[in-house]
C-alpha cells in the first residue's frame, strides 16, 4: 500500500481544494473520490471530501517548504457516489458556488464535525434496533376517475421505458393531482430496490401530505425531510434514504441534494412555488435541480400544478414537456365556488372600510357562511395589525432604523402579547412611541390592514363566531401550525384570518366561503412576475374553498379596487390558456424569462457609494479581457429594491441574456473579478444569483 496525495473539498466559502496525504496503510484502505474524511484545518479538525487523486504531491511542486498534513481518518458515512458527485459538480459550476459547500448541504450539518461521529452513529443504531411501530392504517384506495386513470397509466408506462421525461400535471385545484402521482409512486416502489422523491413547497404542508402518502402506500417507509427536524431525526431520515431503507421521501427544497441510494423517479409538486428558490446562501432553484438530476439518472419527473410557471407553461407549448390534464373536481360532491369580485373603490375613502379592512357585503357573506355551519377562511398576505404607524400632525412614519423600510405595528407581539413595532426584515422590535417621536403630538394613527386587524374586527362586528388567526406569529413554535391546522379540520372554528400559509395544498373538507383582500398593491407591482404570482396565489386561495359535500354555496370574493384588471377574468374559470399566452406574448415583446435568462449580480456593503464602483468596475473588466458584448445585457447598478436591511446597503447589477451558455461564460469571468475584489475589500461582498425570482 502506498501513499496518495489528495485534494479534499471543505465547507467553506472558497473556490479551492486543499492538499493532505494519504497513508493507505494507516487509513486501512486506498482512496476513493467522495469519501468524507477527517482532516486537520488551521487549527481545527473538520470534515472534508475526497475529490481529486494524485499520485504525487501538487502544492509541494509550487512550494518546496510547503508541509503537507495527513488525512487522519475515513468518516462512518458512506462514499458520496458519482451520481451524486456530478450533480454537486453541476449545483457548484451552475450556481457558481464552492463544491465543498454544496456537498456538505446534502449531509447533516452535525457530520460536518469529526468529534460527533461516534455519538451520530450510535443514535442511528439506537433508532435501528429501537425499530418504528407504525400505526396500523386503513387502506386509502380511490375509484379514479376516468382522466385520473389515463394519467396514472401514462406515468407507469413512462417509468416502465427506463428513460428520462418530463411530464406536466395540469388540474384544477381539487382534481386529484395528489392522488394520481401517489398511485404513480406506490407502484414504482412495489420494486422494493426503487425510490421515489416527492418534492413539497412548504413546511407546514408535509403532516397532511404525511398521512395521505402513508394511508395510499401502505407498508412503505415514508421518510419526510424538512428544516424543522430535530438534527438525530434529520440524521436518521438521511441514514435511511442513503441505504434505501426510506423508499417515499417527501421533502422541501433542500432533500433535492440528499444522497438517494436508487432513485427512480421525481415528483416536484406547486412546481410554481417560489419557496423552491432558496434565497440566501447558495440561490438554487431546487425544481431546476431536480429536472437536472433526472434528466442525468435517465427517470422520469413529474411536475404538478394548476398554476404551472410561465417557464414551464413554454415548454409544454413547444413540446418539451408532455402534458397531462385533470379537469374536474375529483372528489364526488366537491364543487367548483363561483367568483365574486368585489369593487371597493366607493369604499375605500369611508373611515369604517378603513377601520374594518371588509366591506358590509363581505362581513354579511361570513356571517351566513356560519348560520350555515361551514368556515370562511380570509387570506391577507400581511401580518401584524397595520404596516405602518404614523403621525397626523407632522407625517412622520414608523421607519426602521436599519433598513429602508417601514416598521409593522403589531397589536399583540411576543410572549407578554404586547403592542411592538416590527421590522419584518431585520427583526427589529421596539415599543410604541407614546407620542411622535418628530413633533410629539400623541394622536399616532395606523394605516392599512394585517392579519390582527381583521381578526380584531371580524371579533368586534361578528362576536358570536369562533375566529382562528394563521400565520408566522402564531405558528413559530414546532408543530402548532399542525394543531391549529386540526382546529379547521375538526370544525373547532367559524372563521379562519391567514397569510400564504393558508393557500397552498391544504384539503379542507368544510369551508364554503373564501375571501381576499388588501392585493391591490401586488397588480400593479414593478416586478414583472407579479400578475403571474398573483394569479397562482389567487387560483390556490380560491381552490381552498367548496371542498367538501354540501358546499353548492360556495364562493370566492375577491376585494379590489381594480375590479377591471384582467387577473379576475382568469381565474373566473380557471383557464389559463388565453391569460398565459397574453402574459408569454407581453414577455416575448420584453425578451424577458422564459425568452431570456437572467443573473444578478449584488454588493453588499456600509457604503452605496462603493458597491456602485465595484459593480461599475464589473463591465470595465469584463471590456477589458475582450469581452463586452459576448451575446449578454449588463445594465447599470441600482439600488435593490429594499436598499437598506439591517444597515447594509444592497446593490445590483442585472445581466441577460437569450443564451444560457453565453450567461455562464459571462458570470464565470465575474466570478474572478468578485473573488479579486473580495481579497482586496473585506468589507464587501458580491453576490452571483442565477435565475433570480426577487429583485
Ligand atoms: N378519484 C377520487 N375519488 C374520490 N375522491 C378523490 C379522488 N381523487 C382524489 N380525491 C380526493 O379529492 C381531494 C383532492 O384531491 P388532491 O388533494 O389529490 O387534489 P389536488 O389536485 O392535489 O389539489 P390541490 O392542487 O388543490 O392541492 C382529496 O380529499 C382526495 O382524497
Ligand atoms: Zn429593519
Amino acid at each position: 500500500m502506498k501513499t496518495y496525495f489528495v485534494q479534499i473539498a471543505i465547507d467553506i466559502p472558497l473556490f479551492k481544494l486543499f492538499e493532505y496525504s494519504w497513508n493507505s496503510e494507516q487509513l486501512g484502505q486506498e482512496p476513493e473520490i467522495g469519501l468524507i474524511v477527517e482532516i486537520e484545518f488551521g487549527k481545527k479538525k473538520v470534515s472534508g471530501i475526497v475529490y481529486e487523486i494524485n499520485s504525487e504531491s501538487i502544492s509541494k511542486k509550487e512550494n518546496s517548504a510547503y508541509t503537507i498534513k495527513e488525512v487522519i481518518q475515513i468518516s462512518p458515512c458512506p462514499r458520496i457516489k458519482d451520481a451524486e458527485l456530478k450533480l454537486f459538480q453541476f449545483a457548484s459550476k451552475y450556481y457558481l458556488r464552492p463544491i465543498g459547500e454544496v456537498v456538505f448541504s446534502s449531509i447533516p450539518s452535525d457530520w460536518k464535525k469529526p468529534v460527533n461521529w461516534p455519538k451520530l452513529q450510535k443514535s442511528i443504531k439506537k433508532k435501528e434496533n429501537l425499530g418504528i411501530k407504525e400505526a396500523i392504517r386503513e387502506p386509502l384506495t380511490l375509484t379514479f376517475n376516468e382522466e385520473q386513470d389515463k394519467a396514472i397509466e401514462a406515468l407507469i408506462n413512462l417509468s416502465k421505458e427506463g428513460k428520462y421525461s418530463i411530464t406536466f400535471l395540469k388540474g384544477i385545484t381539487g382534481s386529484g393531482k395528489t392522488a394520481v402521482y401517489l398511485e404513480w409512486i406506490k407502484r414504482i416502489t412495489e420494486d422494493t430496490a426503487k425510490q421515489c422523491l416527492v418534492l413539497v413547497p412548504e413546511i407546514n404542508l408535509t403532516p397532511q401530505l404525511e398521512q395521505t402518502v402513508k394511508n395510499i402506500c401502505i407498508g412503505k417507509e415514508v421518510v419526510i425531510l424538512h428544516s424543522n427536524l430535530t438534527p438525530s431525526e434529520r440524521n436518521y431520515a438521511w441514514w435511511k434514504i442513503q441505504n434505501g431503507v426510506g423508499q417515499i421521501i417527501v421533502g422541501t427544497r433542500l432533500s433535492v441534494f440528499t444522497p438517494i441510494k436508487n432513485l427512480s423517479a421525481i415528483v416536484i409538486d406547486e412546481e410554481h412555488d417560489n419557496s423552491y428558490k432558496q434565497q440566501d446562501g447558495m440561490r438554487y432553484s431546487a425544481r431546476d435541480v431536480a429536472i437536472w438530476r433526472a434528466a442525468d439518472l435517465k427517470i422520469p419527473v413529474l411536475l404538478c400544478s394548476a398554476t404551472p410557471s410561465l417557464e414551464t407553461w413554454d415548454k409544454v407549448l413547444k413540446k418539451k414537456i408532455d402534458l397531462l390534464s385533470l379537469s374536474k373536481r375529483a372528489k364526488p360532491g366537491a364543487t367548483i365556488p363561483s367568483i365574486e369580485i368585489i369593487d371597493i373603490k366607493n369604499e375605500v375613502n369611508q373611515s369604517k372600510f378603513k377601520n374594518l379592512g371588509l366591506c358590509d357585503y363581505t362581513l354579511e357573506e361570513i356571517k351566513k357562511t356560519a348560520l350555515r355551519k361551514k368556515q370562511s377562511l380570509i387570506f391577507i398576505n400581511r401580518r401584524g395589525y397595520a404596516p405602518i404607524l404614523t403621525c397626523h400632525a407632522c407625517n412622520w412614519k414608523s421607519e426602521c432604523k436599519n433598513c429602508s423600510t417601514w416598521q409593522v405595528f403589531h397589536k399583540i407581539s411576543g410572549k407578554n402579547k404586547k403592542p411592538m413595532l416590527q421590522c419584518h426584515h431585520c427583526g427589529l422590535i421596539e415599543r410604541i412611541p407614546e407620542a411622535c417621536p418628530e413633533c410629539g403630538n400623541q394622536d399616532l394613527r395606523h394605516l392599512g390592514v394585517g392579519t390582527q386587524s381583521i381578526e380584531e374586527n371580524i371579533e368586534k362586528t361578528l362576536q358570536e363566531l369562533r375566529i382562528l388567526r394563521i400565520d408566522t406569529d402564531v405558528t413559530r413554535s414546532k408543530g402548532s401550525a399542525e394543531e391549529l391546522f386540526q382546529k379547521i379540520h375538526q370544525q373547532e372554528v367559524d372563521v379562519v384570518v391567514g397569510t400564504q400559509m393558508l393557500s397552498k395544498g391544504h384539503d379542507f373538507s368544510n369551508v364554503e366561503t373564501v375571501v381576499v383582500v388588501d392585493i391591490d398593491k401586488s397588480l400593479y407591482s414593478y416586478d414583472f412576475r407579479a400578475t403571474e404570482k398573483m394569479y397562482a396565489q389567487l387560483v390556490q386561495v380560491a381552490g381552498r374553498g367548496g371542498r367538501g359535500d354540501n358546499l353548492e354555496n360556495s364562493k370566492i370574493i375577491i376585494q379590489t379596487a381594480f375590479p377591471e384588471h384582467k387577473i379576475f377574468n382568469a381565474i373566473k374559470d380557471e383557464n389559463l390558456y388565453e391569460f398565459y399566452n397574453e402574459l408569454l406574448e407581453e414577455r416575448k415583446i420584453a425578451q424577458l424569462p422564459p425568452f431570456s435568462y437572467q443573473a444578478l449580480v449584488m454588493a453588499e456593503s456600509k457604503n452605496q457609494t462603493m458597491n456602485e464602483e465595484v459593480l461599475k468596475g464589473l463591465k470595465n473588466f469584463l471590456e477589458n479581457i475582450g469581452n463586452k458584448n459576448n451575446g449578454c445585457i449588463i445594465y447599470d447598478p441600482v439600488p435593490r429594491s429594499i436598499q437598506r436591511v439591517s444597515g447594509v446597503e444592497r446593490t445590483q447589477v442585472l445581466l441577460e441574456s437569450t443564451d444560457r451558455k453565453k450567461l455562464q461564460t459571462c458570470l464565470e469571468k465575474i466570478l474572478d473579478y468578485a473573488e479579486a475584489q473580495k481579497s482586496k475589500n473585506r468589507s464587501i461582498r458580491i453576490i452571483i444569483e442565477r435565475d433570480p425570482i426577487s429583485f
